[in-house]
Formats: C-alpha cells, structure tokens, sequence
C-alpha cells in the first residue's frame, strides 16, 4: 500500500482533528604492525518561511492537520518533561514474564500466547495521546513521487556528489527549500538533513539559515534547563544480566604502540572528583571500549574506536578528557565574549548532542569544568547566552557549531580535543564536508596538535579512509567484536511482511507487547505520521519524533516516551543513533532502512549495557532484496536465526562483485590500515543505499 492509499484510508479518520497551534510562538520575531587480539577481560531552525506559513500554504490549514502529537496536552511543559531529562527514580519494568509474544527465536507468535495480557491491554489504559493534531495530509501534489524524490536526490542531494568534493551549501540550500515547498510540509532549515544511505545537507545560520533574517521569522524556542538536583543528574539504569558477558567479546587494537588495557577505574588513577561521580553514577566495571580506550586517550593518542551499540562509548571518551582537563588545570569558566573551549564533541542530531551533554555534566559534576550543548531548532541567542557564561566542554550539532564560530562566540585556538561521535554520519557526505570545514577553521589547531577522537558502532571501509585525513598518521583503532556487528543482546527476528499487510501485523504485534516501550522506524517523516496516528486511531498510545516536527514537539515526544507516557515512539533514521532511553524493549523496523548499518543503529536503541531486548523487522519482497545479504551476515554474527527464505533470497541476489571489492563493504572487520577485509559481505555501505526515499527519513 503506498502513501497515497493511506491518505484515502486516514484521512476520512482525520477530518475532525485540529491542530493546534501555538500563537506566542511565531510571535517574535599506514602502517599497522602491532595487532592484538584478546578478550575483553584480559587485560532547524528558524523555519525559514515560517512552519506555519509552509502549513497553511500547502493545504494544512482548515481541517489538514499535521502531526500527531503524541501526547495529551497541548502545551509544552517547561521543565522536566523535556524529553532528554532521566527520571531519577529507577522505573525499571524489565520483567521477563512480560515478553510475550514471541517464540524463543523463530519469530513472533501470535496474540493467543496466554501470556499476552490482553490484546487490548494499550487502549485499555484509556489512552489516547495521539492525534490532537490529527493528521496532516496536505495537497494531494505536495508530496514528492518516487521519480521527483529520486531527482531531487540525484540532482540536489549530496548523495549523488563527489565525497567531500564539494562544499555543499549551495545545493543543500536548493534542496531544502525546494523540497519544502513541493512537498508542502515544512522541511527544517536546520542541520540534520542526513539520509539512510549518508546523504544529508545542513544549512549553516551563517550561511542564510536560522539566523537569517531573510527566511522568516527566528526560531524562538530555547529548551528547559535540565533538573539541577543531584539525584537527577546522577539518575541512571541498571546493568542488565548480559552486562558480565562483555568481558567474553573479542577486542582488537591495532597501530603503534597501543598502551595495555586497563582492567578496573582505580587503574585509570583518575582524580578523586571524578572517582566519586563515576561512582554516583552506577558505573562498577569498565565496559570493554572503555577498558581500551580510556589508557588510549590518557596517553594522548588519536583513536578510531567502533564498539557495539550501547556499551558505554560515551564514556569512554568524556572519562579521559575530562582526567586531562583536570589534571592540565583548566580555567574556571567565566563570562566572555568569546569562548575558547578545550573541547568540542560533534554529533548528528540534536538529541543526541544533548544526551553527550548531560552526560559530560554528570562526570564534571563537581569541577570547575563547564560543558555547554548548543543545537539547532532552538533560539540561536539561547545558544550565545549559554556559551558566553564559559565553557570548557562544547556539545555541538554541526550546523549551529558552524554558526556560532561564524558569529565569534567560539574560538578554536584552545582545542585539544575534537570528538566525531557517531563519526561514521560524522564524515560521511553529508556531514563530511562540514567537519572538513571545521578543522580548516581559522585557529583550530592542526591534527598534531589536538587529540582527535572517532566513535561509533559502525564504521565502514570507505569512511575509515576518509577519517585518516582528520587524524595523526599514528591512530589506534580499537574494534570491540565485529566492526559494524550487531549487540548480540538484541534477539532479532525478521519477518517477510508486504506493504499491504505491515499496518495489520504491527497492531498485532503491539497489541500482544502491552505497554512495553516500544520505537518503530519507518522510513520516512510522513509515514511516521501516518502511522502514529493510525496507532493512536488503534488506541495504541503513540507520538512520534521525526526532522519535521519542531524541536519542541520532538523533545516532548522523547519525554512522553521515556516516562511511560506513549510506550510507542514511531520515528524515522533521525532516532537511530546514540539515543539511550531506559527500558526500550522492542525495536520494530516497520520499514527497514536502506543499509544494514542504519539497521544496525537502530535495533541497538533496544539491549543496552546489557540488558536484553528484541527487535522485529518487516521484509517487504517489493523492497528489501537488497538488504537480504548482509542482513544474513549480521544475524550469523550476532547467533541469531537466519530464516531460510532470507537465505534463498540472499543467496539468489548475491553480487560477487561487492564482495571486498571497493563498492563498499558492509563490514570491516578490521583497521583498514591493515588492508582489505577478508570477513565482508556483498552489500550496500552506508554511502551507497539505493533507496532515494531516504533523503526523507533524516530531516
Ligand atoms: N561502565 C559502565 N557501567 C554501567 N553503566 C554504563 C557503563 N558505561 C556506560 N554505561 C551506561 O550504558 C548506557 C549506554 O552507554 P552509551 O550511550 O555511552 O552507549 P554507546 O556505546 O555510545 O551506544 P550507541 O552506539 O547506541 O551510541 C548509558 O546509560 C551509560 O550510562
């Protein structure tokens, strides 16, 4: 079923929802020899032409809604329903006799489980948050076709441009209004325009986006500070009973003169400050990335580090730096004009970038080390005010980064560490091109100069070769279990489920879950739409968080969904990476993404820090083929099931010419420096996907 017969299908449905909107807030304006191989244990911005403008223009006025908002009031509530804030009560409800539903492995069992609590056990809670805005359908001709998408991809997106070549604005600027106005919803001008295959496109404020005057009226919205209370910024989850098993997972490091492991936090002799906050925050053991990576960064070396999603990279990079910081002295954050940061972190999206920051607050608890986080979507003076009242630490989406050094108010001179986490998306050709143009920035010391740091759960061969570029010749790469594997604590089923019968089978399926929390991915914004408010029409509680729904929708939607509001969050590419809410059980790819590191990422919002979780994908014959291969190869890695009909399928697409050669390998298994990898697998590397539906799913 395409988008088109679901609109026919909702719409009717929809008529009566009004959206509402809120009128305040438009109202103001080489060389690898060293090779060890041991266990683990061993060792958007001012909506240009107003949102609403794009709204009321292109049919979402009288009776076309947009966006379901998942949640039952109408205003944002200041303060700690921000979706970034942890609870500071442990709510954890992982409870094994709840998961039901499925058979052991072999797939989803349907709704007469007697376990199942009911099949109504969602609506039964009365809850309906969903659809207050109902769903917003605009112009019947507002939404690309396949042949405009796959134009605009080829023709604007960065897709289809030279790596790194370019220096991007220009199109990305084309691209964006334009889609925006063909498609007539609102398309963010902000800096997270990143597609499923690696293609995105940001505009810098400086550069005509959110700051300018020209395009409309400035975003206005400025977040709700965080809980300041110690509990809450100390607040955590439990390890789950995989947490152990880590020690088991194989660790290979390779470069010179790789420092040894260490074993426990006493060894890594950090200062007694941080002892405590690592303490307070739970943490016993060192996860294997951290037991790495940690002596690595202590000791001042470059590092490219891919560890399984969920195993504490985050960590693994602020605990060293911040041991440097205090040990180098740092000074105390005070009002300027101009800040000079020790360090920058750089991430994809903006949930993300704030997640590394609440992180970096809780580990510098108790310093004199400030961390600020500045991104997109908000008011960019919200940004400024933060940054002048001193920072060490900055958590930066790329675009507002580039627009707040445009503006003066960082300077570079002081970096001595530059972090890429999820540095695969860092430097793919979306963002590539951005990070090139940062480290070129006037005073940004030269790579033998700072401490350059590369994380993420994937990595692939071509992208390793291009991160070369931003590192000292000497890098380490640590690679813990298989570069670009899956978390084996993910129980992954897939299913062979066509378009037609997707809907039906997720209600099932969510309908035998009950009131676990539970994120489906779909492949793009409007779909998510479309099927959060199919849900909620189902009175399964859902919201929804995707590139189009303004930063405060997005952050409430992320608050309603880790406290328990709507156990369903139905987002698009943009939620999956790096986001780690508590208690996600279920992942389910509704639609699967174009490329199996983007599968990747997203089953690992489920099986955190060793706690287990399931994910369930629908394989649609029409579409998926392409992905048959490597997903094979990443269910055998992870010991999973391989159904036999995926096997045939991957088997009856098998292109020998993608595997090792230089189209892109699903996996390096190993540092590239070391030369080809001989454990790939035919398939489509994160720059490569075919799909060109994709340029949706990211902004
Ligand atoms: N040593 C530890 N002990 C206990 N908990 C930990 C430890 N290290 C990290 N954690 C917790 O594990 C969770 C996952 O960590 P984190 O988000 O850093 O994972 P990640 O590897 O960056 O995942 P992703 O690849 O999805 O970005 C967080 O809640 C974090 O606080």
């Amino acid at each position: 079923m395409g988008d088109e017969d679901w609109e026919a299908e909702i719409n009717p449905h929809m008529s009566s929802y009004v959206p509402i909107f809120e009128k305040d807030r438009y109202s103001s304006g080489e060389n690898v020899d060293n090779f060890n191989r041991t266990p683990a244990s061993s060792s958007e911005m001012d909506d240009g032409p107003s949102r609403r403008d794009h709204f009321m223009k292109s049919g979402f006025a009288s009776g076309r809604n947009f966006g379901n908002r998942g949640f039952s009031n109408s205003r944002f509530e200041d303060g700690d329903s921000s979706g970034f804030w942890r609870e500071s009560s442990n709510d954890c409800e992982d409870n094994p006799t709840r998961n039901r539903g499925f058979s052991k492995r072999g797939g989803y069992r349907d709704g007469n489980n007697s376990e199942a609590s009911g099949p109504y056990r969602r609506g039964g809670r009365g809850s309906f948050r969903g659809c207050r805005g109902g769903f917003g359908l605009g112009s019947p001709n507002n939404d690309l076709d396949p042949d405009e998408c796959m134009q605009r991809t080829g023709g604007l997106f960065g897709s289809r441009r030279p790596v790194l070549s370019g220096t991007g604005n220009g199109d990305t600027s084309q691209s964006r209004s334009g889609s925006g106005s063909e498609r007539g919803g609102y398309r963010g001008l902000n800096e997270e325009v990143i597609t499923g295959s690696g293609k995105n496109s940001w505009k810098s404020e400086a550069e005509g986006g959110e700051s300018s005057d020209t395009q409309g009226p400035k975003v206005t919205y400025i977040p709700p500070p965080p809980p300041e209370d110690e509990d809450s910024i100390f607040a955590h989850y439990q390890t789950g009973i995989n947490f152990d098993k880590y020690d088991t997972i194989l660790v290979e490091v390779s470069g010179h003169d790789a420092p040894p492991a260490i074993l426990t936090f006493e060894e890594a002799n950090l200062c007694q400050t941080l002892n405590n906050n690592i303490a307070k925050a739970g943490y016993t053991k060192l996860t294997p990335v951290q037991k790495y990576s940690i002596p690595i960064i202590l000791a001042g070396r470059d590092l490219m580090a891919c560890a399984q999603t969920g195993s504490g990279k985050t960590a693994a990079f602020l605990l060293p730096i911040l041991a440097h910081m205090m040990r180098d002295g740092i000074t105390a954050s005070r009002f300027k004009e101009l800040q000079e940061p020790e360090c920058i972190i750089v991430a994809p999206t903006r949930e993300l970038v704030n997640q590394i920051y609440l992180e970096a607050r809780k580990f510098s608890f108790g310093t004199c080390v400030r961390a600020v986080v500045i991104y997109g979507g908000t008011q960019l003076g919200h940004s400024i005010r933060q940054i002048v009242q001193g920072c060490n630490i900055l958590c930066a989406t790329p675009g507002r980064l580039m627009d707040i050094i445009g503006k003066e108010k960082i300077g570079l001179k002081q970096i001595k560490y530059l972090v890429l986490d999820e540095a695969d998306r860092m430097l793919d050709m979306g963002f590539g091109p951005e990070m090139k143009k940062l480290i070129s920035c006037p005073g940004m010391p030269s790579k033998e100069q700072r401490q350059t740091l590369m994380f993420s759960a994937t990595f692939p061969e071509e992208i390793q070769r291009l991160a070369a570029e931003f590192l000292k010749s000497n890098y380490l790469f640590v690679a813990v279990g298989q570069v670009g594997g899956a978390c084996r604590d993910v129980q992954q089923t897939v299913l062979q489920v066509g378009q037609f019968s997707k809907r039906e089978k997720l209600v099932e399926i969510l309908r035998n879950i009950g009131d676990e929390r539970t994120m489906v991915f779909v492949e793009t914004k409007k779909k998510a739409d479309f099927i959060a408010t199919f849900l909620c029409q189902e009175k399964i509680s859902t919201t929804s968080i995707h590139g189009d729904r303004e930063q405060r929708e997005r952050e409430q939607a992320l608050g309603d969904f880790r406290f328990g509001k709507c156990p369903v969050l139905v987002a698009t590419s943009v939620a999956a990476r790096g986001l780690d809410i508590e208690n996600v059980q279920h992942v389910i790819n509704f639609d699967l993404p174009s490329t199996i590191d983007e599968y990747v990422h997203r089953i690992g919002r489920t099986g955190r820090c060793g706690n287990t979780g399931r994910a369930i994908s629908f394989f649609d014959l029409e579409s998926d083929n392409h992905l048959a291969q490597p997903l094979v190869k990443v269910l055998t890695d992870a010991q999973q099931d391989v159904p036999a009909w995926l096997e045939e399928i991957a088997f009856s697409t098998y292109i020998p010419g993608f595997s090792g050669s230089t189209r892109g390998n699903v996996f390096a298994s190993v540092d590239t420096r070391k030369g080809k990898s001989t454990l790939n697998t035919a398939g489509f590397s994160s720059s490569q996907a075919p799909n060109p539906l994709d340029d949706e799913s990211w902004d």
